[in-house]
C-alpha cells in the first residue's frame, strides 16, 4: 500500500458563529489526485487553509508523511466540545463504563479527569507552523486568484520557488546565494519549464501571459519547491472549455512527470471527474460523501446538494 501523504482528522475551523469546517476527516495517499468539492461556502477553501498553516484549527490534526504537523488549540472557543483528540469525550456517544460499586458522583469525576487528561495531553504542544514552515516541508499550494510576481519574469517567478524550499525566508531566499547553487538552481528552473511547456516564454513579464500559461506558471512555481503534495485551488477559475481540457491535461503530465501527488479543489465537474481517483463532498463544512467519480455522481445527497446545480455556480 502507498504511503499516506496527508491525513486531516477531526478538522473544525469556526469563525464566530460559522463552523466553516466541520470534523473533517481526510486522507490522501501517494501518488493519488485527489479533489474536494462542493457548493460555493461550503469549506473547502478553510480547509487548505487550515491544512497549509494559514488557520490553526478549533479544533483537530494535520498530519503530513506520517508527522502531525498542525494541531488544535485546546483553549480555543470549541473547547467544551471538542478539546484534544478524542472528540467523542465531550458529546454523548461517551459512554464510560461504571466500576463495580461505583457511584454517580465517582463515575462523573472520572469522566471529568479523563477529559481533563485528553486536553493536558496537547496543552504546551499546541501545534501551528507558518504557511513558510509548511512549504519548506513538502506542501506546495496554488491559490483561487493568480498570485504571482507580477513584474518578475516568467523565469523568475520559478527561480523564487526554488529558494522558498531551501530556505523558507523571502529575504534570504532572494539575496542569500551561493554561485553553485545559483547555477544548480538556474538549471532546475529551466528543466522545469521546459516541462511545462513555457520555456519559449521564461523571459517575459508573468503578467503578460494569456490566462492558461498564467496558471500553468503558478503550478510551475509550486512545482520548483520540490513539494510531496500540491494543493490546487481551483486550477480552472475562469477558464473556458478548451483551457479546462488543456490543464485536465497538464495536470496529468505533471502527476506523471513529477510522481505528484495532488489536492485539488475545483468547480469543473469533467476535470474533477477526469482525473480524480477520489473525491470528497463538502456541504456547510460537512462531508456528505468521498468515494470514486463515478460513486460520487450517484450519490443523491451529493446531486441534491451540489451536482444538480450549474457548473458554474
Ligand atoms: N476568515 C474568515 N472569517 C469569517 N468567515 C469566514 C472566513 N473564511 C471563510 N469564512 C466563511 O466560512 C465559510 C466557508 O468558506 P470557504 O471560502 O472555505 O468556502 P469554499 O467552499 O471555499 O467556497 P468557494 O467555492 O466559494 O470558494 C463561508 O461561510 C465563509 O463566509
Amino acid at each position: 500500500m502507498s504511503e499516506r501523504v496527508l491525513y486531516v482528522e477531526n478538522a473544525t475551523m469556526q469563525f464566530g458563529g460559522v463552523v466553516a469546517v466541520d470534523n473533517l476527516n481526510l486522507e490522501v495517499y501517494e501518488g493519488e489526485i485527489v479533489a474536494l468539492i462542493g457548493p460555493n461556502g461550503a469549506g473547502k477553501t478553510t480547509a487548505f487553509n487550515v491544512i497549509t498553516g494559514v488557520y490553526a484549527p478549533t479544533n483537530g490534526r494535520v498530519e503530513f508523511c506520517g508527522r502531525t504537523i498542525v494541531r488544535n488549540h485546546p483553549q480555543g472557543k470549541m473547547r467544551k466540545t471538542y478539546a484534544g483528540m478524542n472528540p467523542e469525550l465531550y458529546t454523548g456517544e461517551y459512554k464510560l463504563e461504571p466500576l463495580s460499586g461505583e457511584s454517580d458522583e465517582a463515575l462523573e469525576s472520572r469522566r471529568a479527569l479523563e477529559r481533563q487528561r485528553d486536553v493536558d495531553a496537547f496543552t504546551g504542544r499546541v501545534l501551528s507552523p507558518t504557511p513558510d514552515q509548511v512549504t519548506a516541508l513538502g506542501m506546495a499550494r496554488t491559490f483561487q486568484n493568480i498570485r504571482l510576481w507580477k513584474s518578475q519574469s516568467v523565469f523568475t517567478n520559478v527561480l523564487i520557488g526554488t529558494h522558498l524550499r531551501r530556505t523558507s525566508n523571502l529575504f534570504s531566499a532572494t539575496f542569500r546565494l551561493n554561485q553553485k547553487e545559483e547555477r544548480a538552481q538556474r538549471e532546475k528552473v529551466e528543466h522545469l519549464l521546459d516541462i511545462v511547456g513555457l520555456s519559449d516564454v521564461k523571459d517575459e513579464l508573468a503578467t503578460s501571459l494569456p490566462y492558461g500559461r498564467q496558471r500553468r506558471l503558478e503550478i510551475a512555481r509550486a512545482l520548483a519547491t520540490e513539494p510531496k503534495l500540491l494543493l490546487l485551488d481551483e486550477p480552472a477559475a475562469g477558464m473556458n472549455p478548451q483551457e479546462t481540457d488543456e490543464l485536465t491535461e497538464f495536470i496529468g503530465r505533471v502527476r506523471k512527470e513529477f510522481h505528484m501527488t495532488i489536492l485539488l479543489i475545483e468547480h469543473h465537474m469533467d476535470l474533477v471527474m477526469d482525473i480524480s481517483e477520489r473525491i470528497y463532498v463538502l456541504d456547510f463544512g460537512k462531508l456528505i460523501a468521498q468515494g470514486t467519480p463515478a460513486e460520487i455522481q450517484n450519490d443523491q445527497r451529493v446531486i441534491d446538494a451540489y451536482l444538480g446545480v450549474s457548473e458554474d455556480a
